[in-house]
């Protein structure tokens, strides 16, 4: 694939950080539809990757280019977000103090970005969303709830949910199944399945159950560079990846 076709592109990325090499050389190129699984040890660069794509991290080197031509490294965070890349951060961060269909409306009404927007009407449009959303989302049973009120894996999946709101073109998505129960965990597979029909998807995960039941292709990180890519079975038979990962 080319940058022109391709939805997402790193190519030769090199972010250091005091003589460490975070990534070294990473090149990577997300399909328009694609989700992806990215695994790696402790330290591979994972986290770091994601705060490039985001505008967090600046890159040493290297090309990161959105949609074919944008090129990301010339753009800030809040801008990145409003181009349409939606990220979810580990910990879920939702209004606890708000009922799970109103964190939808406020999402849904706010820019991209960081929330800004608390007083405002619906409309039918948006009335259809919230539903639709809701359903997505496993959580139409529990719309008056309290977010506080919600288990962890709910609260996820809400977040994800209020990402959804804001529309992105891509979604980052950071550990998702951690601290959930094994039940939580195959729903948010089943989730992510659901979501990808309709958006690009960059997940970064460790649980091996999980990924599995993505079925989706796999990049395998070590020492921030890709070490093995295709599908899992593909990368856990390759004999570097069993040391990077059994040899620590
Ligand atoms: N701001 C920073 N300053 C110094 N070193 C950093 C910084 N951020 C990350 N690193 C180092 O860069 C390396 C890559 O870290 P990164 O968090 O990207 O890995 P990761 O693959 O996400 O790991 P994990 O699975 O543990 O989250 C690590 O060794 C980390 O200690």
């Amino acid at each position: 694939m080319t940058r022109q076709t391709s939805l997402l592109y790193l190519d030769g990325v090199s972010v250091s950080f005091d003589g460490f090499q975070a990534l070294n050389e990473l090149s990577l190129v997300i399909a328009p539809g694609e989700m992806r699984a990215i695994i790696g040890p402790n330290g591979a660069g994972k986290t770091t990757m994601m705060d490039v794509i985001t505008g967090k991290t600046r890159p040493d080197t290297g090309d990161v280019y959105f949609d074919g031509v944008i090129d990301l490294t010339g753009e800030d965070e809040a801008s990145i977000a409003e181009l349409g890349i939606g990220r979810k951060f580990q910990k879920p961060t939702v209004f606890e103090s708000h009922t799970v269909r109103d964190n939808l409306d406020l999402a849904l009404k706010a820019p991209r970005g960081p929330f800004q927007t608390l007083f405002h009407t619906i409309t039918g449009a948006e009335t259809k969303q919230i539903a639709y959303l809701l359903d997505l989302i496993r959580l139409t049973d529990k719309q008056s709830e309290l977010a506080a009120n919600l288990s962890h894996g709910q609260k996820q999946w809400l977040e994800i949910g209020m990402l959804l709101a804001q529309d992105p073109k891509l979604l980052l998505v950071d550990e998702p199944a951690a601290g959930m129960t094994d039940a939580e965990t195959e729903e948010t597979a089943a989730l992510l399945k659901d979501i990808a029909e309709d958006h690009s998807v960059v997940v970064v995960e460790h649980d091996m159950t999980f990924i599995r039941s993505l079925e989706v292709k796999v990049t395998v990180l070590h020492e921030g560079s890709v070490l093995a890519e295709g599908s899992l079975d593909h990368v856990s038979a390759d004999p570097r990846v069993v040391e990077v990962y059994l040899g620590r």
